[in-house]
């Protein structure tokens, strides 16, 4: 057999200790897999006394995760500390300027420096691989740049983040709070450091950057994502889209338009009976159209530690394997610069609901309002009559294009009847 593979950890948190524990743990099938051994031969973390319940004896702990990047006897960095700049971004430079490969599961890092790091990489002849990054432990980086590379992908999509997905079952399986859900997916070990970039959907956005640059085969354009999270989801909001027939997912979605590539997270309403509907608890789906292929899906868990240190270690076997291939798909210097599909003219249906007092005629303004913008609706529901308080209504719309809905909600937001900012669900067909 050959020599070891000699790997460094930076990060001891979720991912990192379980990633150690793992290759401990399997270190034979690894070594069967990869033809050679892999060893841990040092680690990182801020905290050198916590009890992570791991045996780390005849392994250095150094104090600096820098200086795991420069090591002689280190041939592969996992950077599994996290964020999109300072020392993540650092150890991951200075470990490929050092002629070392780099796995991580950072997808902020990614989202927000992709394009760079992989002329990198491939400048200096290094693999920078990051299953892990998207979707845990789904192998879907793998599945779009080598499984699917003869398709043209129209669309990629799914549900991208398992904290979200976790809170959304959780509010409608058991009607608990949210700020409740939340606690306990932290505690699991799903959510990001900062759970702002769960529940804002900038976590599910950093993934989806990805998936549209491998799939449409453009340079990493994090800021080119339409981004809006879960936190405006409401109890009542759920109740209603049981009964309109519809389940609500935080999705992201990057699709080929005649007017370009348009990136977008935000919650939708998709049919009960759509495969995506089903996707509860901390799993994810990512779902890819191909013109050769049709449409794939992609199941798993999304978070946690055992799914995340999977993809981690399979990047690693690769490595080990001598198996790598260009971090995007295409040569970075290939990758073009993608055209962005203008937002308002997105088209589809929508989910209005509104709280509005009572009183006779507001109904007719609402929906004078939607003809004057040519808003045609579908269905209406209104709940309780009491002529004093705030009762729900709740609306469905045709397709209609996404500049005119908004116009129409700012002009119902200001009818007096209307008590508070209306919300409002996109419908996906999936
Ligand atoms: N937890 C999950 O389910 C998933 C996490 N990820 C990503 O994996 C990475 C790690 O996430 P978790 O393990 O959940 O985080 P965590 O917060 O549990 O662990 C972070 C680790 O990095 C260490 N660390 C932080 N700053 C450091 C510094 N300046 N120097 C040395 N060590 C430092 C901490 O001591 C800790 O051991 C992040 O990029 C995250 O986005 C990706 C997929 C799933
Ligand atoms: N916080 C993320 C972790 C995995 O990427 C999530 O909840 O999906
Ligand atoms: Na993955």
């Amino acid at each position: 057999m050959s020599e070891a593979l000699r790997v460094a950890v930076a990060g001891l948190g979720t991912v990192g200790a379980e990633t150690v524990r793992l290759l401990a743990k399997r270190r034979e099938v690894i070594a069967s897999h990869a033809g050679r051994p892999v060893d841990v031969v040092a680690v990182s973390a801020r905290s050198r006394g916590k009890d992570r319940g791991l045996d780390l004896s005849g392994i250095d702990w150094a104090d600096d995760p820098l200086s795991l990047a420069t090591r002689d006897d280190v041939d592969v960095v996992c950077e599994l500390i996290g964020g999109s700049d300072g020392v993540a971004k650092t150890l991951v430079e200075t470990a490929m300027a050092a002629g070392k490969s780099v796995v991580t599961a950072n997808k902020a890092l990614l989202a927000h420096h992709g394009s760079d790091l992989a002329r990198k990489a491939e400048a200096g002849g290094v693999t920078l691989a990051y299953e892990a990054a998207v979707a845990g432990g789904i192998p879907i980086i793998r599945a779009l740049r080598e499984g699917l590379v003869v398709n043209e992908v129209s669309r990629v999509y799914g549900i991208l983040n398992g904290t979200c997905n976790y809170i959304l079952t959780a509010m409608r399986e058991s009607g608990r709070a949210f700020d409740d859900v939340l606690a306990e997916a932290q505690e699991l070990g799903y959510a990001e450091a900062d759970p702002t970039f769960d529940v804002d959907g900038i976590d599910a956005a950093h993934k989806l950057a990805l998936l549209s640059a491998l799939a449409f085969g453009h340079a990493v354009d994090f800021k080119a994502v339409h981004t809006e999270g879960i936190r405006s989801i409401s109890a009542l909001d759920i109740a209603y889209a049981e009964e309109f027939g519809y389940r609500i997912k935080l999705l992201g979605i990057a699709e080929r338009t005649p007017e370009g590539i348009r990136q977008r997270v935000h919650p939708c309403m998709v049919a009960k009976a759509a495969p995506i509907a089903q996707v509860e608890g901390v799993f994810n789906a990512v779902m890819a159209e191909g013109d050769a292929v049709g449409t794939t899906l992609h199941y798993g868990r999304g978070a946690g530690a055992g799914p995340t240190a999977s993809a981690v270690i399979g990047d690693v076997v690769d490595i080990a394997s001598g198996r790598g291939a260009p971090v995007f798909g295409v040569p970075a210097e290939r990758l073009s610069t993608s055209r962005e599909a203008p937002w308002e003219s997105m088209r589809g249906g929508y989910y209005v609901r509104l709280m509005v007092i009572d009183r006779p005629g507001v109904l007719a303004d609402v929906t004078a309002i939607m003809r004057d913008q040519n808003v045609s609706m579908e269905s209406m529901v209104q709940r309780g009559r009491d002529p004093h308080e705030k009762v729900p209504v709740a609306l469905t719309t045709h397709e209609v294009d996404e500049a005119s809905m908004r116009k129409a909600l700012a002009d119902i937001a200001k009818l007096d009847a209307v008590q508070e900012p209306p919300a409002m669900i996109r419908i996906v067909d999936l």
